[in-house]
């Protein structure tokens, strides 16, 4: 086997010990430094199978439950784990066995469970994959499968749960007059530029050119929605890596940036070099900004339940207990947002959530405490918007579930509100039509 097999695989094993033992996303041991001593391809592979463990794992723990007398430790598990999501998607069963008892085999305290991990797998291998498409979706934990649940009912759930078991396609966003032809892909009725097998995103033509940046189809609409003119002074809070930003500054507006991750803000100064992009970018915290914006963005921290499908980490690592404390934050954003907007001026509000404490509740509760807020339902109706999407407070729900067949989208809520200005009577409709 090859070396560089190995260390991906151990690699994922070993991301996959941090996620399901200590509780971190991915995305905290990759910007740690985890993975560094890889090389490019085999960091990708390492994630990619961590990935792909983590959206199987109810049905590799199935599997497995039939062959294990006691639990194993944690990394034999993981390895386990690892070996029968490979076998049971088409992996050749010679290699993964023996990668899996290698790297269980050089385990310091657990080594000598080898023969047990070459035993285990050989049977999966010779009974799981047909046992494998017979399973059930995988289902989301259960403290967070109620609370879908209670907002979109079983059968959405369900649907849901599809969508995360799927993975995400790459979406991408062009730099108006960018012309992106030669990637190939379908364009979504939003107008975002799809990839169902992109490879190496770095190769992709006009990658290095800075034509175009990733984002997710629904991540692209709350920028859009916003519609900025050139010249407008805008604000964009909460905003690294800068997907949105990039929008903003590509329409020409005049983009002030404010992230209180100095870390996630180096992401955003790589992304306006790469697209030869401006913005002035600011390190601080979104509720002591001050200033007048002729529109604001507020892409507002958030459970990221609606990433499920890109990050199936994020059920594994989190238990839901710093919701309540997000939902606060975001509460405090939206209305000390408010107070940096000039009259007649604009603001999107979004989160990449699928609670609606997150969204739906957010804005019903800011539309009754701000005399001089509005909820624009016509700024929603856009190409490729379907009308049932839009709530009754007059916002955007987007989940995973919808376009189904043409591969998903991330779940998002978003709004687009307006400061009546003083020549506009404050409370004639509170959802303008
Ligand atoms: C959903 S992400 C933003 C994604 C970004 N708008 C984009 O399109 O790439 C939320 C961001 O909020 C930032 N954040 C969290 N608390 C903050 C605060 N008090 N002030 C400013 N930014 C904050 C986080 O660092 C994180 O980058």
């Amino acid at each position: 086997m090859a070396e560089s097999g190995l260390s991906a695989r151990r690699s994922a094993v070993y991301l996959l010990d941090q996620v399901l033992g200590e509780g971190r996303l991915m995305a905290e041991c990759l910007s740690a430094g985890s993975l560094d001593r890889l090389a490019p391809e085999d960091r990708a592979r390492a994630q990619r199978l961590a990935l792909q463990t983590l959206r199987g794992l109810e049905r590799a723990d199935r599997l497995l439950q039939k062959h294990l007398r006691k639990n194993p430790p944690l990394m034999v598990r993981n390895a386990l784990r690892l070996g029968t999501v490979e076998l049971c998607q088409g992996e050749a069963a010679h290699g993964v066995v023996n990668a899996m008892v290698q790297i269980v085999g050089a385990h310091k305290r657990h080594g000598q469970l080898k023969g047990m991990v070459n035993a285990v797998l050989r049977k999966i291998a010779a009974d799981g994959p047909e046992a494998w498409t017979r399973l059930r979706v995988p289902r989301l934990p259960k403290w967070l499968r109620g609370s879908l649940v209670s907002a979109w009912g079983a059968k959405a759930v369900a649907a849901m749960e599809t969508a995360h078991f799927a993975g995400a396609p790459l979406d991408i966003t062009g730099k108006p007059g960018a012309d992106l032809t030669a990637l190939g892909g379908e364009v979504v009725p939003t107008g975002s530029l799809r990839l169902a097998t992109p490879g190496q995103v770095t190769a992709l033509p006009g990658y290095a050119a800075g034509d175009w940046w990733i984002q997710d189809a629904a991540a692209a609409l709350p920028a859009s929605l916003l519609a900025v003119q050139p010249g407008e002074r805008v604000l964009d809070l909460c905003a690294a890596p800068g997907g949105k930003t990039l929008q903003l500054a590509a329409a020409g507006a005049e983009v002030v940036a404010v992230d209180s991750s100095e870390q996630r803000l180096k992401r955003l100064h790589e992304n306006l070099t790469r697209t030869g992009l401006k913005a002035d970018v600011r390190v601080g915290d979104a509720l002591k900004q001050s200033g007048r914006y002729d529109a604001l963005l507020l892409d507002a921290p958030c459970s990221a339940t609606g990433t499920i499908r890109r990050h199936p980490d994020l059920p594994h690592a989190k238990d839901g207990s710093e919701f309540a404390a997000l939902i606060g934050l975001q509460a405090e954003m939206l209305a000390h947002a408010w107070t940096l907007l000039r009259p007649g001026g604009r603001m999107v509000f979004c989160t990449c959530s699928l609670l609606p404490d997150e969204g739906e509740v957010q804005v019903e509760e800011a539309l009754a405490a701000h005399d001089d807020m509005q909820a624009d339902r016509a700024a929603l109706l856009r190409p490729g918007i379907d009308p049932n999407w839009i709530t009754d407070e007059g916002g955007l729900r987007l989940r995973p579930d919808y376009w189904s067949s043409r591969g998903g989208m991330d779940g998002f809520y978003m709004a687009v509100l307006r400061k009546v200005g003083s020549a506009q009577s404050p409370r004639i409709d509170k959802k303008l039509s």
